[in-house]
C-alpha cells in the first residue's frame, strides 16, 4: 500500500532540472517530523515548507498496488505532450515508501524517474535522478547521486562536510524561513549569505525555489 498526500502537474522548480514539466508525487509521512507544528521545534527538520501529512490533497489518496499508482501518476501527464514523462517522488519522505515494485511499475509505462529525498534512506540505482538534500544531524546514507541540494544555513549541516561526496552538482538553496514560527532571522539575511557562500566556493551553485516566485505548485 503506497499512501500519497497529492499529485498535480507542475514545472520542476529547483536544482538542476529547474523548469522542466513533472508530475509531482508527495508521499505522506516523514521520518525527520511528523509533521504537527507543535512538535516541529523539537525535530529533527525543523524547516520544513511542507504539508505532508495524510491523503487528503488533490490527487492523493491509497493506492494498494505499484501498477496502480504509477497508472494514476501516468494520467496526469497531459494528452498530447510529447517527450518521456517524468515523474519526481517527494513528500514527505519517499523513500520510506518508493521500492522496486514501484520504480518498475513506472519503467514499465516509459516514465522517467526521479526522487528528493532527505538522504537517511537508502535509493534503489534503478532510480534515474536522485536529489539528495541533508538534514541537521540527521544520518546520511546515501552519499551519491545525481545532485546535492543543501538548504542553507544550518549550523548542523554546512557545506564543507558534504563537498567530498560522489555528486555531479552541488546546490545552496535558501532556507525559507516563513514556516518557521518564532523569530528565527531574516529572509534577506539568508539569500545574502547564500550568494556569498556560492561566489566564495564555485563547487555550489544557488538553487532558488522558483515555483514560489512564479506563483505554481
Ligand atoms: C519537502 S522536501 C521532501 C523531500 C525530502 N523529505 C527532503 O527533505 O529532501 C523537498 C525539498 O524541499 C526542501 N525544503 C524543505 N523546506 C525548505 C525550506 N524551508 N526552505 C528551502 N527548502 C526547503 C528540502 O530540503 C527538499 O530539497
Ligand atoms: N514546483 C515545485 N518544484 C519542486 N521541487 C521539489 C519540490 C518538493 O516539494 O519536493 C517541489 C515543489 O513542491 N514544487
Ligand atoms: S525531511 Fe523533507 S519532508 Fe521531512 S520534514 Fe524535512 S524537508 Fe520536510
Ligand atoms: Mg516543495
Amino acid at each position: 500500500m503506497y499512501l500519497v498526500k497529492e499529485m498535480f502537474y507542475s514545472l520542476q522548480g529547483e536544482g538542476a532540472q529547474t523548469g522542466r514539466p513533472a508530475v509531482f508525487c508527495r508521499f505522506s509521512g516523514c521520518n525527520l517530523w511528523n509533521g504537527q507544528e507543535r512538535s516541529r521545534e523539537k525535530s529533527i527538520c525543523t524547516f520544513c515548507d511542507t504539508d505532508f501529512v495524510g491523503t487528503d490533497g488533490h490527487g492523493g489518496g491509497k493506492f494498494r498496488e505499484p501498477e496502480e499508482l504509477a497508472l494514476a501518476v501516468n494520467q496526469l501527464w497531459p494528452k498530447g505532450v510529447s517527450g518521456k514523462p517524468y515523474v519526481i517522488c517527494t513528500g514527505g519522505e519517499p523513500m520510506m515508501q518508493v521500492d522496486e515494485a514501484l520504480i518498475t511499475a513506472f519503467h514499465n509505462l516509459d516514465l522517467e524517474v526521479a526522487v528528493e529525498t532527505n538522504g537517511t534512506l537508502p535509493v534503489p540505482e534503478s532510480v534515474d535522478w536522485i536529489c539528495v538534500s541533508p538534514k541537521g544531524t540527521a544520518t546520511l546514507v546515501q552519499t551519491k547521486g545525481d545532485e546535492l541540494k543543501l538548504v542553507y544555513p544550518q549550523y548542523d549541516a554546512m557545506p564543507e562536510k558534504f563537498e567530498d561526496l560522489v555528486f555531479d552538482y552541488f546546490y545552496i538553496q535558501p532556507k525559507d524561513l516563513a514556516y518557521i514560527a518564532g523569530d528565527v532571522g531574516v529572509q534577506s539575511d539568508v539569500l545574502r549569505q547564500s550568494i556569498d557562500y556560492c561566489m566564495t566556493h564555485p563547487k555550489w551553485r544557488l538553487s532558488i525555489q522558483t515555483h514560489k516566485e512564479i506563483g505554481i505548485e
